[in-house]
């Protein structure tokens, strides 16, 4: 396999006819140009992305395994990310924002007063009985 290019966003937007088709996938470059003919969902859709980052395009239809390996078969490059270049469209697999979520260690917390409250209630009220029983008996 030939070594990986790599492409600025410029490079890649020279590339967006139907004759020489490019088009940017997280951050990856594809040739798609031999590809065009043979897309299930036809060559419209990839001509609208020619050239461009079409990552949200690609993942918005929910593509196959089988599509992420003619994918792979396609690779031409890496995109170089200049100053003022547009941001990714979609997070980095592996970059989701960590989820807030301590409801567990509040429930953890919450369950540790009630027994303690309760074992206190528990204890107080035992103490008194035997008071109480031993008030009656003398
Ligand atoms: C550039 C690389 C792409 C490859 C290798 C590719 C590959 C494929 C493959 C193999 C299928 C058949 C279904 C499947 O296996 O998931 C498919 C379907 C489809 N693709 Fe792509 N695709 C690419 C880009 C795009 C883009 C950028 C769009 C933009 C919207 C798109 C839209 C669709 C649609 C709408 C279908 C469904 C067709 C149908 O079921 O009637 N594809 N693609």
């Amino acid at each position: 396999m030939s070594a990986l290019k790599e492409l600025t966003y410029q490079d890649v937007a020279e590339h967006n006819t139907k004759k020489d088709l490019y088009c940017v996938i997280h951050d990856k470059i594809y040739d798609i140009t031999k590809f065009v003919d043979e897309h299930p969902g036809g060559e419209e859709v990839l001509l609208d992305v020619a050239g461009q980052d079409s990552t949200e395009a690609f993942e918005d239809v929910g593509h196959s395994d089988e599509a992420r390996e003619t994918l792979d078969t396609l690779l031409v490059g890496t995109l170089k990310r200049n100053p003022g270049d547009p941001k990714p469209k979609t997070p980095q697999p592996g970059a989701v924002a960590p989820a807030a979520n301590n409801d567990s260690a509040g429930l953890g917390v919450g369950l540790y007063a009630f027994l303690l409250i309760g074992g206190g209630i528990a204890y107080y009220a035992y103490q008194y009985l035997q008071a109480q029983q031993a008030a009656q008996q003398a």
